[in-house]
């Protein structure tokens, strides 16, 4: 039966599984990346797997904040999520462990896989903060402030940890010496799943942990960020014994061509082979400048990668140095760079 003639469910097999965030802040420019990778494929509706055609991958639409869990159990091979995703289940992953110890309950069904994660790369996308945030107007100004308190967050792990260190900080306890969760936390962690903003104006915590970018929504509930848990984008995550390493070494080099082509542009101009030096000191390229000899005699042409963001100040020096016929170029894909 052709790949087509069956149903995805059916289809998975030999297939590398890749999750990808189904919705939210993470997906346009997961599948910007995805189609930069030619990883090509049909999304049907309602369906949260695609068969990709060219390549024998399964993409699987999941929540950003269940992939983690499917990665690090082994059950899907690589994955795209926020580091405070991977950091939040690691936590819970901690929390668990802890927790069977304390009860003597140890689980005698081995793993059949390693588990756990491993970062392939940071995206470039997905920047944000988890953040202690309070209300502006309000009398508290450090975390410890907070302990004892209601706290609203969909990251519990994250919270408990993180609060659980601050109460023994306050009763001088180094945290490294003791268990986390040995202990009762007396700060209250109310589990929300979204507008969690809004907790503090309702009465519902004294304080959150959540989210932040631009600040517009931390702003707009009047709230104001006295601390850092964790500074997030997003990442490619890989299972710690996938079913084809060699695919999965193929995907991470496009997607890492694909984050170096939009980080880059090339730059392009002539020089006088006397100022070469000055000229590479501006442009170091990323491993070294191209140099290639022009007709008139004396000059050279160079090009070289520069960071997208850096380029006009680049530009202004290479006029100062001397420098003409200045062009500068996009990167629509890159390897081995
Ligand atoms: N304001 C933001 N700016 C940038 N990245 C964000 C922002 N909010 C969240 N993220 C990133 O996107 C990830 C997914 O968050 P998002 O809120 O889009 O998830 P979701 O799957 O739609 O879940 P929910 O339904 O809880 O909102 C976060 O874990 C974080 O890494
Ligand atoms: O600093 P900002 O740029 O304002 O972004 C921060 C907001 O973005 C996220 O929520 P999202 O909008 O994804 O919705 P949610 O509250 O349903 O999770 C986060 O939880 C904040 O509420």
């Amino acid at each position: 039966m052709a790949d087509d003639e069956l149903t995805p469910l059916q289809s998975l097999e030999g297939r590398l599984l890749f999750a990808v965030p189904k919705k939210g802040r993470l997906l346009q420019a997961s599948l910007n990346l995805l189609e930069g990778a030619d990883i090509q494929f049909k999304r049907e509706n309602r369906l949260d797997i695609a068969l990709v055609k060219n390549l024998p991958i399964a993409l699987v639409f999941l929540p950003a904040a269940d992939i983690p869990t499917f990665v690090g159990e082994g059950r899907v091979d690589l994955g795209i999520t926020g580091l405070d995703q991977v950091q939040e289940h690691d936590a819970g992953v901690r929390e668990l462990a802890r927790a069977r110890r304390m009860s003597g309950e140890f689980s005698h069904e081995e793993p059949t896989k390693p588990q756990g994660c491993e970062t392939v790369m940071e995206l470039g996308f997905g920047a944000c903060r988890l953040q202690v945030q309070v209300p502006a107007k309000g009398e508290y100004a450090t975390g410890q402030d907070l302990i004892g308190k209601n706290i609203g967050t969909s990251f519990v792990h994250l919270a408990q940890e993180y609060f659980a260190r601050l109460e023994l900080e306050k009763e001088g306890v180094a945290p490294d010496t003791v268990d986390l969760a040995s202990r009762k936390l007396r700060t209250k962690i109310i589990e929300l799943s979204g507008s969690v903003e809004a907790a503090c104006a309702l009465g519902v915590a004294d304080g959150i942990v959540d989210l932040v970018e631009s600040g517009e929504t931390m702003k707009a509930a009047g709230l104001k960020a006295i601390d850092t848990v964790v500074d997030s984008s997003a990442i490619l995550i890989k299972s710690k014994a996938p079913s084809n390493p060699a695919m999965v070494d193929l995907i991470a080099a496009r997607i890492g061509g694909v984050i170096t082509a939009q980080k880059y542009v090339l730059c392009q101009y002539n020089i006088a082979r006397t100022s070469l030096p000055d000229a590479t000191r501006v442009t170091p390229g990323k491993r070294a400048p191209t140099v290639t000899s022009l007709e008139e005699d004396g000059w050279v042409a160079v090009s070289s990668m520069v960071e997208k963001k850096k380029i006009a100040p680049v530009m202004d020096e290479l006029m100062r140095i001397g420098a003409t016929d200045i062009l500068v170029l996009d990167i629509h894909n890159t390897r081995g760079s």
